[in-house]
Protein backbone atom coordinates (compact mmCIF):
# COMPACT_ATOMS: atom_id res chain seq x y z
CA UNK A 1 0.00 0.00 0.00
CA UNK A 2 2.45 2.41 0.88
CA UNK A 3 5.68 3.18 -1.49
CA UNK A 4 7.31 5.84 0.71
CA UNK A 5 7.23 8.52 3.38
CA UNK A 6 9.66 11.55 3.31
CA UNK A 7 8.97 15.47 4.34
CA UNK A 8 9.74 18.36 1.55
CA UNK A 9 8.84 21.39 0.19
CA UNK A 10 5.37 21.20 -1.55
CA UNK A 11 6.31 21.89 -5.35
CA UNK A 12 2.82 22.01 -6.83
CA UNK A 13 -0.55 23.29 -6.62
CA UNK A 14 -1.57 26.02 -4.30
CA UNK A 15 0.49 25.56 -1.70
CA UNK A 16 3.76 25.54 -3.60
CA UNK A 17 6.48 26.39 -1.31
CA UNK A 18 4.74 25.08 2.37
CA UNK A 19 6.68 22.54 4.10
CA UNK A 20 4.83 19.04 4.16
CA UNK A 21 5.17 15.15 4.58
CA UNK A 22 4.01 13.26 1.66
CA UNK A 23 2.33 9.83 2.32
CA UNK A 24 3.02 8.48 -0.91
CA UNK A 25 0.68 5.06 -1.91
CA UNK A 26 1.58 2.62 -4.35
CA UNK A 27 -1.13 1.73 -7.15
CA UNK A 28 -2.96 3.96 -10.13
CA UNK A 29 -5.74 2.66 -12.63
CA UNK A 30 -4.59 5.84 -14.91
CA UNK A 31 -1.77 5.97 -16.80
CA UNK A 32 -0.79 9.47 -17.30
CA UNK A 33 1.78 9.52 -20.57
CA UNK A 34 3.83 11.76 -18.32
CA UNK A 35 3.45 10.24 -14.78
CA UNK A 36 6.75 11.07 -13.01
CA UNK A 37 5.70 8.65 -9.71
CA UNK A 38 4.27 5.40 -12.05
CA UNK A 39 7.45 4.08 -11.84
CA UNK A 40 7.61 4.10 -8.02
CA UNK A 41 4.38 1.78 -8.29
CA UNK A 42 5.79 -1.63 -7.16
CA UNK A 43 8.65 -3.01 -4.32
CA UNK A 44 9.44 -1.93 -1.20
CA UNK A 45 8.31 0.43 1.02
CA UNK A 46 10.82 3.53 2.24
CA UNK A 47 11.14 5.98 5.36
CA UNK A 48 13.10 9.05 5.41
CA UNK A 49 15.06 8.96 8.59
CA UNK A 50 15.62 12.40 9.47
CA UNK A 51 13.45 15.00 7.75
CA UNK A 52 14.96 16.41 4.49
CA UNK A 53 17.56 14.37 4.54
CA UNK A 54 16.65 12.30 1.63
CA UNK A 55 18.12 9.01 3.63
CA UNK A 56 15.85 6.23 3.71
CA UNK A 57 15.17 2.70 5.59
CA UNK A 58 13.44 0.10 3.75
CA UNK A 59 10.83 -1.58 5.54
CA UNK A 60 7.72 -4.10 4.81
CA UNK A 61 4.81 -2.37 4.17
CA UNK A 62 2.29 -3.82 7.16
CA UNK A 63 5.19 -2.78 9.72
CA UNK A 64 4.52 1.09 8.69
CA UNK A 65 0.64 0.66 7.56
CA UNK A 66 0.46 0.01 11.16
CA UNK A 67 3.11 2.42 12.86
CA UNK A 68 2.04 5.22 10.58
CA UNK A 69 1.02 8.38 12.93
CA UNK A 70 4.55 7.16 14.77
CA UNK A 71 6.57 7.63 11.57
CA UNK A 72 4.93 11.06 11.30
CA UNK A 73 5.39 12.10 14.36
CA UNK A 74 9.51 11.49 13.88
CA UNK A 75 9.20 13.36 10.70
CA UNK A 76 7.26 16.59 12.39
CA UNK A 77 9.55 19.92 11.52
CA UNK A 78 8.36 23.18 13.50
CA UNK A 79 7.48 24.65 9.58
CA UNK A 80 4.91 21.44 8.89
CA UNK A 81 1.75 22.36 6.70
CA UNK A 82 0.27 19.40 5.77
CA UNK A 83 0.33 15.81 5.82
CA UNK A 84 -0.38 15.01 1.91
CA UNK A 85 -1.82 11.65 0.66
CA UNK A 86 -0.69 11.39 -2.63
CA UNK A 87 0.48 8.37 -4.95
CA UNK A 88 -0.12 6.85 -7.46
CA UNK A 89 -3.98 7.33 -7.05
CA UNK A 90 -4.34 7.41 -3.18
CA UNK A 91 -8.12 6.65 -2.94
CA UNK A 92 -7.70 3.04 -4.24
CA UNK A 93 -7.03 3.16 -0.05
CA UNK A 94 -9.61 5.28 0.85
CA UNK A 95 -10.90 3.34 4.15
CA UNK A 96 -7.25 3.23 5.41
CA UNK A 97 -6.52 6.88 4.59
CA UNK A 98 -10.03 8.03 6.33
CA UNK A 99 -9.19 5.79 9.76
CA UNK A 100 -5.57 7.58 9.47
CA UNK A 101 -7.06 10.89 8.45
CA UNK A 102 -9.01 11.15 12.34
CA UNK A 103 -6.07 10.22 14.10
CA UNK A 104 -3.98 12.63 12.57
CA UNK A 105 -6.90 14.96 13.15
CA UNK A 106 -6.78 14.66 17.08
CA UNK A 107 -2.97 14.42 16.88
CA UNK A 108 -3.64 17.97 14.98
CA UNK A 109 -1.79 17.37 11.93
CA UNK A 110 -4.15 19.35 8.91
CA UNK A 111 -4.42 16.70 6.08
CA UNK A 112 -4.16 17.48 1.99
CA UNK A 113 -5.14 15.15 -0.94
CA UNK A 114 -3.82 14.86 -3.60
CA UNK A 115 -6.45 12.78 -6.63
CA UNK A 116 -7.07 12.31 -10.25
CA UNK A 117 -10.16 12.82 -8.84
CA UNK A 118 -11.51 9.58 -10.46
CA UNK A 119 -13.54 8.26 -7.30
CA UNK A 120 -16.13 10.58 -6.12
CA UNK A 121 -17.86 7.69 -4.19
CA UNK A 122 -14.76 7.69 -2.01
CA UNK A 123 -14.77 11.28 -1.09
CA UNK A 124 -13.77 12.08 2.85
CA UNK A 125 -13.35 15.78 4.05
CA UNK A 126 -9.91 16.64 3.83
CA UNK A 127 -8.54 20.35 4.84
CA UNK A 128 -7.17 20.70 1.54
CA UNK A 129 -7.46 19.25 -1.44
CA UNK A 130 -5.87 19.13 -5.19
CA UNK A 131 -7.84 17.98 -7.86
CA UNK A 132 -6.10 17.18 -11.21
CA UNK A 133 -8.55 17.36 -14.37
CA UNK A 134 -6.77 15.28 -16.62
CA UNK A 135 -6.88 15.77 -20.30
CA UNK A 136 -7.40 13.56 -23.43
CA UNK A 137 -3.72 13.99 -24.53
CA UNK A 138 -2.31 12.72 -21.23
CA UNK A 139 -3.21 9.44 -21.92
CA UNK A 140 -2.85 6.98 -25.35
CA UNK A 141 -5.61 5.85 -26.96
CA UNK A 142 -8.36 6.43 -23.92
CA UNK A 143 -11.82 6.30 -25.12
CA UNK A 144 -13.71 9.49 -25.55
CA UNK A 145 -16.38 8.13 -23.46
CA UNK A 146 -14.11 6.70 -21.32
CA UNK A 147 -12.49 10.00 -21.01
CA UNK A 148 -16.18 11.94 -21.03
CA UNK A 149 -16.88 9.68 -17.68
CA UNK A 150 -13.42 10.46 -15.98
CA UNK A 151 -14.39 13.79 -16.67
CA UNK A 152 -17.69 14.11 -15.04
CA UNK A 153 -16.33 12.28 -11.97
CA UNK A 154 -13.38 14.67 -11.67
CA UNK A 155 -15.86 17.45 -11.22
CA UNK A 156 -18.24 15.88 -9.17
CA UNK A 157 -15.17 14.77 -6.90
CA UNK A 158 -14.46 18.88 -6.54
CA UNK A 159 -17.93 19.72 -5.83
CA UNK A 160 -18.19 17.04 -2.99
CA UNK A 161 -15.30 18.50 -1.69
CA UNK A 162 -16.64 21.67 -1.84
CA UNK A 163 -19.75 20.86 -0.28
CA UNK A 164 -17.85 19.83 2.73
CA UNK A 165 -16.22 22.96 3.49
CA UNK A 166 -12.46 21.73 2.19
CA UNK A 167 -10.48 23.70 0.85
CA UNK A 168 -10.24 22.16 -3.27
CA UNK A 169 -8.66 23.80 -5.93
CA UNK A 170 -7.93 21.87 -9.17
CA UNK A 171 -4.58 21.23 -11.18
CA UNK A 172 -4.54 20.97 -15.17
CA UNK A 173 -1.54 19.92 -16.51
CA UNK A 174 -1.22 21.56 -20.10
CA UNK A 175 1.68 20.35 -22.60
CA UNK A 176 2.69 21.78 -26.07
CA UNK A 177 -0.19 21.02 -28.25
CA UNK A 178 -3.23 21.73 -25.30
CA UNK A 179 -6.10 23.48 -26.29
CA UNK A 180 -6.77 27.03 -25.37
CA UNK A 181 -10.61 26.75 -25.17
CA UNK A 182 -10.68 22.92 -23.78
CA UNK A 183 -9.05 24.48 -20.86
CA UNK A 184 -11.48 27.71 -20.58
CA UNK A 185 -14.48 25.59 -21.04
CA UNK A 186 -13.15 23.68 -17.91
CA UNK A 187 -12.79 26.59 -16.21
CA UNK A 188 -16.41 27.80 -17.00
CA UNK A 189 -17.00 24.11 -15.81
CA UNK A 190 -15.69 25.28 -12.23
CA UNK A 191 -16.86 28.48 -12.06
CA UNK A 192 -20.26 26.86 -12.18
CA UNK A 193 -18.85 24.81 -9.03
CA UNK A 194 -17.99 27.77 -6.92
CA UNK A 195 -14.67 29.78 -6.23
CA UNK A 196 -12.09 26.81 -7.40
CA UNK A 197 -8.85 28.02 -7.85
CA UNK A 198 -7.12 26.51 -10.95
CA UNK A 199 -3.32 25.93 -10.77
CA UNK A 200 -2.37 25.48 -14.55
CA UNK A 201 1.11 23.27 -14.30
CA UNK A 202 3.44 23.37 -16.93
CA UNK A 203 3.96 19.94 -17.83
CA UNK A 204 7.59 18.94 -16.71
CA UNK A 205 9.34 16.78 -19.74
CA UNK A 206 9.42 13.21 -18.44
CA UNK A 207 9.23 9.83 -20.67
CA UNK A 208 7.59 10.40 -24.17
CA UNK A 209 7.46 13.73 -23.17
CA UNK A 210 9.95 15.86 -24.88
CA UNK A 211 8.87 19.43 -24.78
CA UNK A 212 7.16 21.90 -21.97
CA UNK A 213 4.48 24.24 -23.60
CA UNK A 214 5.46 27.95 -25.19
CA UNK A 215 5.09 30.82 -23.06
CA UNK A 216 2.66 32.09 -25.24
CA UNK A 217 0.51 29.13 -24.37
CA UNK A 218 0.63 29.40 -20.58
CA UNK A 219 -0.12 32.80 -21.31
CA UNK A 220 -2.99 32.20 -23.42
CA UNK A 221 -4.09 29.48 -21.07
CA UNK A 222 -4.14 31.37 -17.94
CA UNK A 223 -6.00 34.69 -19.64
CA UNK A 224 -8.56 32.68 -20.94
CA UNK A 225 -9.81 30.60 -17.81
CA UNK A 226 -9.12 33.77 -15.64
CA UNK A 227 -12.70 35.16 -17.13
CA UNK A 228 -14.17 32.19 -15.08
CA UNK A 229 -11.83 31.59 -12.15
CA UNK A 230 -8.62 32.70 -10.17
CA UNK A 231 -6.02 30.93 -12.30
CA UNK A 232 -1.91 30.80 -11.21
CA UNK A 233 0.79 29.03 -12.94
CA UNK A 234 2.49 26.42 -10.55
CA UNK A 235 5.86 24.57 -12.37
CA UNK A 236 7.18 21.86 -10.55
CA UNK A 237 9.27 23.53 -8.11
CA UNK A 238 10.91 20.87 -6.42
CA UNK A 239 12.16 19.49 -9.69
CA UNK A 240 14.56 22.86 -9.95
CA UNK A 241 15.35 22.56 -6.80
CA UNK A 242 16.40 19.27 -6.89
CA UNK A 243 14.21 18.43 -3.83
CA UNK A 244 11.85 15.05 -3.94
C1 LIG B 1 1.96 11.76 -9.28
S1 LIG B 1 0.39 12.49 -9.16
C2 LIG B 1 -0.32 11.56 -7.83
C3 LIG B 1 -1.73 12.01 -7.46
C4 LIG B 1 -2.84 11.69 -8.47
N1 LIG B 1 -2.69 10.37 -9.03
C5 LIG B 1 -2.93 12.75 -9.56
O1 LIG B 1 -2.61 12.44 -10.73
O2 LIG B 1 -3.33 13.88 -9.24
C6 LIG B 1 0.71 14.06 -8.36
C7 LIG B 1 0.76 15.24 -9.29
O3 LIG B 1 1.94 15.19 -10.10
C8 LIG B 1 1.59 15.66 -11.39
N2 LIG B 1 2.60 15.21 -12.35
C9 LIG B 1 3.03 13.93 -12.53
N3 LIG B 1 3.99 13.91 -13.49
C10 LIG B 1 4.15 15.19 -13.91
C11 LIG B 1 4.98 15.82 -14.89
N4 LIG B 1 5.84 15.11 -15.65
N5 LIG B 1 4.88 17.17 -15.06
C12 LIG B 1 4.02 17.91 -14.31
N6 LIG B 1 3.20 17.38 -13.37
C13 LIG B 1 3.28 16.03 -13.18
C14 LIG B 1 0.21 15.05 -11.60
O4 LIG B 1 -0.48 15.64 -12.67
C15 LIG B 1 -0.42 15.35 -10.26
O5 LIG B 1 -0.92 16.67 -10.25
N1 LIG C 1 8.08 18.16 -3.40
C1 LIG C 1 7.06 17.51 -3.96
N2 LIG C 1 5.87 18.13 -4.10
C2 LIG C 1 4.83 17.41 -4.62
N3 LIG C 1 3.54 17.81 -4.84
C3 LIG C 1 2.84 16.78 -5.35
C4 LIG C 1 3.69 15.67 -5.46
C5 LIG C 1 3.25 14.33 -5.85
O1 LIG C 1 4.01 13.53 -6.44
O2 LIG C 1 2.08 14.04 -5.49
C6 LIG C 1 4.96 16.08 -5.03
C7 LIG C 1 6.25 15.46 -4.93
O3 LIG C 1 6.47 14.32 -5.38
N4 LIG C 1 7.24 16.21 -4.38
S1 LIG D 1 -3.33 9.64 -12.22
FE1 LIG D 1 -1.59 10.49 -11.09
S2 LIG D 1 -0.41 8.69 -10.36
FE2 LIG D 1 -1.87 7.96 -11.91
S3 LIG D 1 -0.67 7.95 -13.79
FE3 LIG D 1 -1.70 9.95 -13.71
S4 LIG D 1 -0.27 11.34 -12.71
FE4 LIG D 1 0.46 9.23 -12.33
MG1 LIG E 1 5.79 13.79 -7.36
Amino acid sequence: MIREIFSSIMGEGKYIGRRFIFVRFKKCPLNCIYCDEVSKGEGECRVETIPGTRNFEIYNEEEIENRLINVINSLRTPDLFAISFTGGEPLVYAEYIKEYSKILKEDGYKTYLESNGMYPERISFFDYASIDIKLPEHFEGMKDEDYKKLYKNELKTIEKLYNLGSDVFAKIIIMENTSVEFVENIAKDLSDIGNIMLCIQPVTPYGKVRRMPTQKKIFDIMSACGKYVDVMCTPQIHKLLGML
